[in-house]
Formats: C-alpha cells, structure tokens, sequence
C-alpha cells in the first residue's frame, strides 16, 4: 500500500519535532561565514548571489556549528535549491584537496537525466577547486565507465608514481553522481572501484530510492563503506567548526547530542526529497546516526511559494480539445504536460500532433523511448527548441528546466505527492509559474480532498477563452480520424519505430 494511504504509520521521534528551515533567511555570498574565495567566485559564475534558506540550514549544520556530526534529513519543497544545499559543503569540506584522489563523496539519484544535472551543478563549484566529479549512470559500457573513473594498473598519467604498483588502484574522481543500479554493478563488478574512503553519502529523491523496487542497492552500498567508519577522515573542515557560526536561527544545542572528537570518523549520509518518506520501515535502512530532521513548514507537503494552481473542468471526451485551447492561450510559454501512464503520454502527444497548423511544438518524453532520446529530447526542451513538453511521471523528479512557466495535469494524480512534484516544475528558485489540472465534475471532489494534504495549495477555477473552443472544435474532430487512421496503419507494420 502507498504510504500516503496507510492510515497510522508511526512517526520516528527524531522526525515528530523537525528544524523549520523556513525560519532561515536568505543570507548574500559575502555573509556566508568560511565560504571558501574560489567556491564563492564560482557561485557568482552561476549567477548565485545568496543562499536560500534550506542552504543557509545545511551550511549550519555541516560547515557551521552542526559540523556534520548528525546525518541529515531534509523536507523542503522543489526548486528551493537542495541540490547546492549539499553540494556546497560537501566540496567546502572536501578541501583541501589531498594528494591522492580517493572516492569521498557519493551521491545516489534515481535517473540517468538527474545525474546529468546534479553533477553539472558539482562541476561548476568543485572543478576551479580541484576536486573532480565523475558519473555512474550506465551512459556506457561497465568497462568505459570505470575507466573514467580509476587509474588502472599501468594506466600511469596523473598519477603519483610513488603509489604506482601493479596491484593499485587509483580513484581519478573525488566526488560520484550515480543511478542506483550502476553503483552497484561497480561494487560488484569493477577491478579498483572502491567506496571505502568515503565519507558523505547524499540520497536524493530519498522516497523514490527507498521504494521497494530501488532498495538492494542501499544494503550493497552501506557494506562497502563499512570501513570507511573507522578511518581516520581528513575531510578538513574542524577549524570551522571551533570558530563558530553567528547566524543560528535556532537553538540546536537543545538537540542534547554530544560533538565526537572527529565528526569524519564515520560515513555523513544526507537524504533529501521534498516529500520525504516518514516510513520508518524505510528510513531504518539508511542506519542513520543521531539523525536531524530539517523541514520546511507546518505540513509534509508544501507547495513553492509562488506557484498558482488551477482547475479547469471539462468533459472527459473533450479533454485534449480543451487541452490544445488552453496551450493555444498560454501563447509560448514553455509547458510541460503529465499524463498518467506512459502510454497515454504516448497517444497524447500524437493526437496533438495531429492538430495540423496549432503552431506549436510538441514532443513527448517519457519511459516508454530509449535513454538517448529521451536525454536528446530534454537537451532540445531546455535550449528552447520546442515548446510543450508530454511527459510520463517516473522521469520528471528533479528535473530542473529554466523557463518552464506552466505544468498541465491533464489527468488528475492519483496522489498528493505525484501534485507535489509535478507542480514542482515550475516556481522554482522563487520563480512564478502556474500549475493547471484539468477533470471532470466527477473529480473534483477527490482533487479538492487531495490539495488539503498540501500547505499552500489554493486553487481557483480557470475557464478558457469559449471562442477558442469554437475554433478548435472542427479540427479536433479531424485529428481524432487522424490519429484513429495512424493506429490502424501502425497495428498493420510489425513495430512502432518512433520509440527507437
Ligand atoms: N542560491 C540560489 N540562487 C539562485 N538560484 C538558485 C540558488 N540555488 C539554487 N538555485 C537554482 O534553483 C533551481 C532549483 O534548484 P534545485 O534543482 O537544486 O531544486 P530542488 O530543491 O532540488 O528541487 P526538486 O525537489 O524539484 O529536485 C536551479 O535552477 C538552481 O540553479
């Protein structure tokens, strides 16, 4: 049964009183205390001029008095920037940079598409300090991937030859972006790939990666970094920690966990999601030590602060007409559609296809195509080649695509948390953007009882232009003899090829 749905599951203590991370402010880059020269300038390359709030918090409790001494568990809502809420101070606490690269830092995602993205945003901060990030998402064969990621035995360039031997390994990377399954094909199988020395653990998208179809990586994992918990660290950083931190918005010496004498001594894990899981069932298996529960608000679900959300009733047989009105009035505004299934994705996107002369550009992404072009199409979505997006849901956690002002459901989700990240791809970064979810008369009600479960969740009823229903009407009926005529002409051929 889907957490959401299970009457009474039990809260852990730890989580029952949560740090609200809204009580943080916004704090500019020249405030930030230790923020290392080089991350600070390339932040400002990013176009960052300040922390938002859920960084100020984590910058509190890993590079600030928190010192990472408890592992971390964050609920805070898209787009408010968790991503450089890790990644900065896991790369503030990786300098200095030693002389032999070891794998130090991990950081566990559910998709390919994802990975791409979170390692961008190390790139840019960790590369001008020295610190190389590499990826594990099964883009290439095993035998390539690990090639860019250990020096093999012989493979001598970059390497200090007084630790060459033919016996010796060498991470080229000290920071790792990976999908579940491939992490663990590495352990498995990768001469050399070794996650021994590795000091942070992040698992993003942590209720997604704690489902039961993702869970044996996590067992593999947390063995292989079993001796990790005895060594001896060196991740820097203690300085920091003796210096103080003026910017406390709350009281966490009431937390009554006493500081260890080396906070690296052990493996810092920090999960993070914006509809975090509260199944200890679930949390159990990440053996978090003396966890600390940072959330953002009153609610377990919060929608960003400037999203709008919209319901727009119409009859189910007319659903993808009043569709293309609603497109055709948001002129060219970049959209992403969900639909329920990856099929219905599918047909969807070639029924508005077969609108003829609608003037906008349409492509579908989902589970359902291959890597490639699922990747290629996103790549085109986010240099503003075409303008409507029809998407599947399983893909689109994390996604982070600049200028995306409208989110469509064209079926309404099933649950609360499904809204929460489909919504979740606009408004981000304190961005406006507008969430619409188009239903029947019969569903409204179920869709009003959903949007309770969420904090700032109003949602008013939106009607389109009548005249451009008119309009549309006779083309509609042609696209649906359209799209009637290329299923019986696809059922004909031996395969659909447009997936490949
Ligand atoms: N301090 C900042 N100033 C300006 N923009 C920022 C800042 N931090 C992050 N951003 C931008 O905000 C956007 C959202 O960030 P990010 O993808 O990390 O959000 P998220 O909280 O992980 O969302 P989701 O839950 O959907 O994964 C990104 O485009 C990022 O570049």
């Amino acid at each position: 049964m889907d957490e959401e749905n299970q009457r009474s599951v039990p809260v852990l203590p730890w989580m029952r009183h949560p740090l609200d991370v809204t009580r943080c402010e916004q704090l500019s880059l020249r405030r930030v205390p230790f923020l290392d020269c080089r991350l600070k300038s390339a932040l400002e390359n990013m176009k960052i001029s300040k922390l938002f709030p859920v960084q100020v918090a984590l910058w509190q409790e890993t590079i600030g008095p928190g010192n990472f001494e408890r592992d971390l568990c964050i609920n805070s809502p898209t787009g408010s920037g968790k991503t450089l809420a890790y990644a900065l101070p896991i790369v503030r606490k990786l300098l200095p940079t030693s002389t032999v690269k070891c794998l130090r830092a991990l950081v566990v995602v559910p998709t390919r598409d994802l990975a791409l993205q979170v390692k961008q945003v190390f790139d840019a901060i960790a590369l001008p300090l020295g610190l190389r990030v590499g990826l594990a998402v099964g883009q290439s064969s095993v035998a390539d991937e690990i090639s860019s990621l250990v020096y093999l035995p012989g493979e001598e360039e970059g390497v200090d030859p007084g630790f060459l031997s033919p016996f010796w390994f060498q991470s080229k990377v000290d920071i790792l972006v990976a999908t579940p399954g491939r992490l663990v094909d590495h352990v498995n199988l990768s001469r050399g790939f070794t996650l021994k020395h590795l000091h942070y653990l992040v698992v993003d998208e942590a209720d997604r990666l704690l489902r039961e179809d993702y869970q044996s990586w996590l067992p593999t994992v947390l063995k292989s970094t079993q001796s990790s918990n005895n060594d001896d660290g060196g991740g820097g950083g203690d300085d920091v920690f003796q210096l103080g931190f003026p910017y406390s918005p709350w009281s966490r010496r009431s937390c009554g966990v006493e500081r260890g004498s080396n906070p690296h001594s052990r493996l810092a894990k920090v999960v993070l999601s914006a509809t975090l899981t509260r199944d200890p069932g679930r949390l159990v298996q990440l053996n978090l030590r003396h966890p600390l529960f940072l959330s953002a608000g009153k609610m377990r679900y919060r929608l960003p602060e400037n999203l709008e959300s919209f319901k727009l009733i119409c009859e189910r047989k007319v659903k993808p007409l009043y569709l293309v009105a609603l497109l055709k009035s948001l002129g060219e505004e970049k959209c992403i559609v969900f639909t329920r299934s990856v099929d219905s994705t599918h047909r969807l996107c070639k029924l508005l296809n077969c609108f003829g002369d609608l003037q906008i550009d349409i492509k579908e992404y989902s589970g359902r195509q291959h890597q490639r072009v699922r990747s290629k199409t996103l790549n085109e979505f986010r240099k503003g080649q075409f303008q409507v997006l029809v998407s599947s849901d399983e893909m689109t956690r994390g996604m982070d695509v600049e200028g995306v002002r409208n989110v469509i459901n064209y079926d309404v989700p099933k649950y609360i948390k499904t809204y929460v990240h489909r919504a979740g791809r606009t408004a981000r970064a304190g961005q406006t953007g507008r969430c619409f979810t188009l239903m029947s008369n019969d569903e409204v009600g179920r869709f009003k009882r959903l949007m309770k479960k969420a904090e700032a969740s109003a949602c008013l009823e939106h009607n389109v232009p009548s005249h451009l229903i008119e309009e549309l009407h006779s083309t509609y009926q042609l696209a649906l003899s359209k799209l009637k005529e290329i299923i019986l002409e696809s059922r004909r051929k031996p395969k659909d090829k447009s997936c490949q």
